[in-house]
C-alpha cells in the first residue's frame, strides 16, 4: 500500500532511505535544513553533495519544511546523533511513527537516540532501523538486510512491509536498546580498527579487537537492558563487520588517518559528512563507567582522538593485567 513517508535529514543515508521508500512505492518527502540543497535536489533529481551519481526518484520531493514532512504517518529521522534533539524539538508533534536511523549517544545527558525522542515526542511510537548498510550500496540497490526494531508487534510489522523492497530486507526485532546500543558501539571501534589498519598493525590485531570489541559492545549493551541476541545480529554484530572491514566507512577511515600519524582535529576539519565515532567515543566512556562497565578499547580509542600516540595506547592495550575471555 502507498503512503507517505516522511525522512528528516538530507545526508548520505537520509537520502538512500528516500531512495528505498520511494522504490518500495511511496511519496516521500525529505526535509534538508539547507534551502539550497533543497532546490538542488528537486532541480536535478540527485543530492550531488552527499550521494554524487546517484539519479533520485521522482517520488521524492525535497522540503525546508518541517511542518509539512510531520504530516506523514511514519517520519525516519537520520540527522546526526548531536542534533537529533534540536531537530525534534522543532518538529510538529501529532503522534507520528518516528523510526530513528542515527547511530550515536547523546552527549551529557547519555540518552539514546529513542529515549531522547519520547522525551520529545511523548505521543509518538518509536522504532530505530540500524544494520550494515552503506548509503552507496544502498542506492545502488545492492542486497541489504536491517534490525526494524519496535515494542509494538503491529507496527513493527507494518514498517518492515512499508520498507521492503526486493533488495532491501528488514528483520523486525522488539529490542530497540540492543538495536541502538551496536550501531552507536560499533562506529567506535571502527576507528580503531582504522587506527591498527593505519599503523600496519595486521590482520590478527585487526580480528582481535573486532572480536574483544564485541565483547565490550556485549557488556555495555546488556547493562543497558538489550538482549544478546540482537547484539549478536544485523544491527550489532553484522554492522560492526562492515564497518571494521572497509575504508568506505567514514569511521574507519578516521581511524586509518590517526594511525598514520595525523591529527583528530585536522582529519575531521577536512571532511563535511559526519563521522560519528568521534563523538559518541567520550561519550560512551563516560557512560560505561557510569554503569560500572569495562571498556578498554573505547577508552583507547578515547586516546587516540585525544592526539596519544599510537604506540603508547596500543602498548598499554597489551599491558593490561591477564584476565578470562569470558569475564
Ligand atoms: N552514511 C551511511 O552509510 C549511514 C549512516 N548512518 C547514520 O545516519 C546518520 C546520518 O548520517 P549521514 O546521512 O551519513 O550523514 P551525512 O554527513 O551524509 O549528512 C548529515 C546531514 O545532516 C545535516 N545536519 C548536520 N547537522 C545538522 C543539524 N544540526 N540539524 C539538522 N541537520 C543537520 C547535514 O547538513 C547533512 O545533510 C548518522 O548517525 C550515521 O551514523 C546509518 C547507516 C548508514
Ligand atoms: O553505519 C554505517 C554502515 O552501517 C556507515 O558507517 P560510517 O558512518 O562509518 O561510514
Amino acid at each position: 500500500m502507498s503512503e507517505t513517508i516522511g525522512v528528516i535529514g538530507a545526508g548520505a543515508w537520509g537520502t538512500a532511505l528516500a531512495q528505498v521508500a520511494a522504490s518500495a512505492g511511496h511519496e516521500v518527502r525529505l526535509w534538508a535544513r539547507d534551502p539550497a540543497l533543497v532546490a538542488a535536489i528537486n532541480a536535478t533529481a540527485e543530492n550531488a553533495p552527499y550521494l554524487p551519481g546517484i539519479p533520485l526518484s521522482p517520488r521524492i520531493r525535497a522540503t525546508g519544511d518541517l511542518a509539512h514532512v510531520a504530516q506523514a504517518p511514519v517520519n525516519l529521522v537520520v540527522t546526526p546523533a548531536q542534533a537529533m534533539r534540536s531537530v525534534l524539538a522543532t518538529l510538529p508533534a501529532h503522534g507520528q511513527a518516528l523510526v530513528l536511523c542515527s547511530k550515536g549517544i547523546e552527549a551529557g545527558s547519555h540518552r539514546l537516540m529513542s529515549e531522547v525522542a519520547a522525551e520529545e515526542h511523548p505521543r509518538s511510537p518509536i522504532a530505530v532501523l540500524s544494520g550494515p548498510t552503506f548509503a552507496h550500496e544502498v542506492t545502488r540497490g545492492l542486497p541489504t538486510a536491517v534490525t526494524l526494531a519496535c515494542a509494538a508487534p503491529a507496527l513493527r510489522a507494518q514498517l518492515a512491509e512499508w520498507l521492503a523492497t526486493p533488495q532491501f530486507r528488514p528483520y523486525a526485532s522488539a529490542d530497540v536498546v540492543g538495536a541502538e546500543i551496536g550501531g552507536a558501539v560499533k562506529n567506535v571501534l571502527a576507528i580503531g580498527c582504522g587506527v591498527v589498519e593505519g599503523a600496519g598493525l595486521g590482520q590478527n590485531a585487526r580480528a582481535a579487537l573486532i572480536a574483544r570489541g564485541f565483547a565490550e559492545m556485549t557488556r555495555f549493551g546488556l547493562a543497558r537492558g538489550a538482549d544478546a541476541v540482537t547484539l549478536a545480529g544485523l544491527s550489532g554484530l553484522g554492522d560492526l563487520v562492515l564497518t571494521c572491514s572497509s575504508v568506505a566507512s567514514r569511521n574507519f577511515s578516521l581511524g586509518l588517518g590517526l594511525g598514520r600519524g595525523q591529527s583528530a582535529a585536522a582529519l575531521l576539519a577536512d571532511r563535511r559528512t559526519v563521522a560519528e565515532g568521534a563523538f559518541t567515543a567520550p561519550v560512551l566512556r563516560e557512560a560505561a563507567a557510569g554503569v560500572g562497565v569495562d571498556m578498554p578499547v573505547t577508552d583507547a580509542v578515547c586516546r587516540l582522538l585525544g592526539g596519544e600516540a599510537v604506540d603508547t595506547v596500543i602498548g598499554d592495550l597489551l599491558a593490561r593485567p591477564l584476565r578470562d575471555e569470558g569475564a
